[in-house]
């Protein structure tokens, strides 16, 4: 099936066949392909007992970590419970299959078999996405970093999505989740909710879908403003999801505007829906006037590298991958291959060369 724009053309080719999961062997001493393995002792040692919280997310707290030659890494450590132990074998397996210059490299890890786990990562000082969107943040991110970031985070997707074996299913696409190193290269991270062994779309358990509406709840993955209105209706979780919740991310990048407004509760895909679809029923063509009153105000006064052609491309990027049916979304690599023709600056970054 293909779909017209006249700025940006994507050709959406479903595939489906689901390929095996192998798992890796973890070892329960020593270093894996150069991951170490942790005591308890080592990793207060690494953390100065705990000193230093760089982070928190739904399922962990994040420390500053010191190794040996004042390198800095960064220490997750889940929460304690059987059920989150679960969600940290299942990052930790996934993060030892994974090796990209845009996906956060894990450096070594700490298990105790039962529940509590702590994954050590590289160490990026610029922190997430969204803290530098965030209006109050001191520093205004540059149009060309920006979409310097979109297209890292599609390689990272595609990487997942197409370039590793098993392939893998992110199911948490967020500025949250997007980390940034001193030159503002981005990294994609946390891996807890990821499904393997997906190509296409898998179709939820029988358990699943036997299970009371408040319990299926508690399993969905996502995060609120981010989260393809398709899985939530239907539970399945695809590739195409995460071209979703990229497709927010790139609103975000546009506009400055958090995926669910701090103040008000809004969606940000519900204030850009009339764009949206203007630009899906428009063959892209997109006001000026319409395009300068989405962009974040703070680009429009005073960056140099503001180029309102990029800015179209990006804002047809996201409708794409903002469509109601996951079928009609491009994948990582049409968004890729998209992204560096539509984008000149990109070039400038030494982006689009194989990596
Ligand atoms: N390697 C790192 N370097 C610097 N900061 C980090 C690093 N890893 C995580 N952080 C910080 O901690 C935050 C939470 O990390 P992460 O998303 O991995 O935790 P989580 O518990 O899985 O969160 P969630 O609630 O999204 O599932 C990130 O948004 C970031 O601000």
């Amino acid at each position: 099936m293909s779909c017209f724009l006249s700025c940006v053309r994507f050709d959406i080719t479903a595939t489906t066949t689901i390929t095996d999961n192998n798992k890796p062997t973890v070892q329960e001493s020593g270093s894996v392909s150069g991951v170490t393995c942790y005591t308890w002792d080592d990793v207060e040692s690494l953390t100065s007992n705990f000193s230093r919280l760089i982070g928190s997310g739904g399922y962990s707290s994040i420390y500053l970590a010191r190794l040996s030659g004042s390198i800095n890494a960064a220490l997750k450590v889940h929460v304690s419970s059987h059920r989150l132990y679960q969600v940290f074998r299942s990052e930790l397996e996934i993060l030892l299959r994974l090796q990209h210059p845009h996906i956060v490299k894990l450096l070594g890890y700490f298990d105790d078999s039962e529940e509590t786990g702590a994954l050590l990562l590289e160490y990026l000082p610029q922190g997430n996405l969204q803290e530098k969107l965030n209006r109050n943040s001191k520093q205004v991110l540059p149009w060309r970093n920006r979409t310097a970031i979109a297209f890292q985070v599609a390689q990272a997707i595609e990487h997942i999505h197409e370039k590793c074996s098993p392939q893998i299913v992110h199911g948490d696409i967020k500025s949250s989740n997007i980390l940034l190193d001193k030159h503002f290269n981005s990294k994609l991270c946390d891996f807890g909710s990821a499904k393997v062994g997906f190509s296409s779309m898998v179709q939820p358990s029988k358990t699943m879908s036997t299970m009371s509406p408040r319990s299926k709840q508690v399993m969905m993955i996502g995060s609120p403003g981010y989260t393809d209105p398709h899985y939530l209706r239907t539970g399945i979780a695809s590739k195409k999801m995460d071209m979703y919740g990229f497709g927010v991310v790139v609103l975000e990048l546009v506009s400055g505007k958090e995926a669910v407004s701090s103040e008000r509760g809004e969606m940000l895909v519900h204030t850009a829906a009339p764009l949206i679809h203007e630009i899906l029923d428009s063959n892209g063509y997109i006001e000026e006037e319409k395009m300068r009153q989405f962009l974040d105000p703070r680009l429009l006064s005073r960056d140099a590298s503001l180029d309102l052609e990029e800015v179209k491309t990006m804002l047809s990027v996201a409708a794409f991958c903002l469509r109601s049916a996951p079928s009609l979304r491009p994948s990582a690599s049409q968004v890729v291959q998209t992204l560096v023709k539509k984008i000149p600056s990109l070039s400038f970054l030494g982006c689009g060369k194989d990596e």
